[in-house]
């Protein structure tokens, strides 16, 4: 399972990323990202299908779900890509999409999957791994679709920390990282975004029978114990 979808992972994200105008639609934004010429293209489902990539989404917000990530990549050598850390970076650096970035995460919106999907790629690109954890995204249908059908390919799992409410909240007030939103007004807004336009993401993995829905109350400790055998399956199958 490790060896699956992307053989031409590096080439066809290059074209992806690179062919300017010519015979394919433009997608949403022809712009620098942190100052490199990324300019995007919207495939139309012709590019060549990934083969030799593992790529595992892992949803669920405040959950602890970047906790576990930093014990995937200790132990099975994942790259981590955080959606949230990638578009955060943007901000700081003062890029022409910071300020939307920053007002869009202080309104616990989504940010338009142009400019994030555009992030990840960028950071798979440039990475010599060929598994990747990326964190918090998709976040809606249109952010999965988008992925898709740029990269032409599926994730191979995908993980949902399932967090209560109450849970969720108390974790986040208490991250203490200095966050645009971590405060119960933004909280309230993500919330209602994440059932709105998370779940659907969450539900359509599950249908596809690519879910693994993680109990998310625990120590770390107890919760990576649910996480290993996911991760342990994958390793054997690939062996
Ligand atoms: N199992 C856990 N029990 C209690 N707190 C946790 C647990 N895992 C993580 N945390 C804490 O919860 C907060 C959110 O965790 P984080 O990994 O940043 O979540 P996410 O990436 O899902 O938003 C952090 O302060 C983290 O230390
Ligand atoms: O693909 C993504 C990931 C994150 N965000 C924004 O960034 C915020 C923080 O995301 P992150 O995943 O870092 O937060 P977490 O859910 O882990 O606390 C979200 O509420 C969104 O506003 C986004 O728009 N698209
Ligand atoms: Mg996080």
């Amino acid at each position: 399972m490790w060896k699956r979808a992307t053989a031409t992972l590096k080439s066809s994200l290059s074209l992806h990323i690179t062919n300017e105008g010519s015979k394919y639609n433009a997608f949403h934004c022809h712009r620098f990202i942190s100052g490199s010429p990324l300019h995007f293209q919207e495939m139309n489902g012709i590019c060549p299908k990934h083969v030799d990539s593992v790529i595992t989404f892992v949803l669920g917000p405040g959950s602890g779900k970047g906790t576990q990530c930093a014990r995937i990549v200790e132990t099975f050598g994942f790259k981590h890509l955080s959606a949230g850390d990638l578009l955060r970076k943007e901000v700081v650096s003062a890029t022409e999409y910071g300020t939307m970035i920053l007002d869009t995460i202080r309104e616990g919106k989504i940010v338009p999957s142009a400019v994030t999907v555009k992030l990840i790629l960028r950071e798979m690109e440039s990475s010599d791994n060929h598994k990747f954890l990326i964190d918090g995204f998709p976040r809606s249908e249109e952010n999965r679709i988008a992925f898709e059908r740029i990269t032409g390919s599926e994730p191979d799992f995908v993980l949902f920390f399932d967090c209560p409410e109450e849970e969720m909240v108390k974790r986040v007030l208490s991250r203490n990282q200095g966050r645009i939103d971590d405060n119960i007004d933004t909280i309230k807004k993500r919330l209602k975004v994440f059932e709105a336009l998370n779940l659907p993401v969450v539900d359509h993995y599950e249908r596809r029978g690519k879910l693994h829905r993680i109990n998310a109350v625990g120590t770390e400790d107890e919760i990576f114990e649910q996480v290993r055998p996911v991760f342990a399956a994958c390793e054997q199958t690939a062996a």
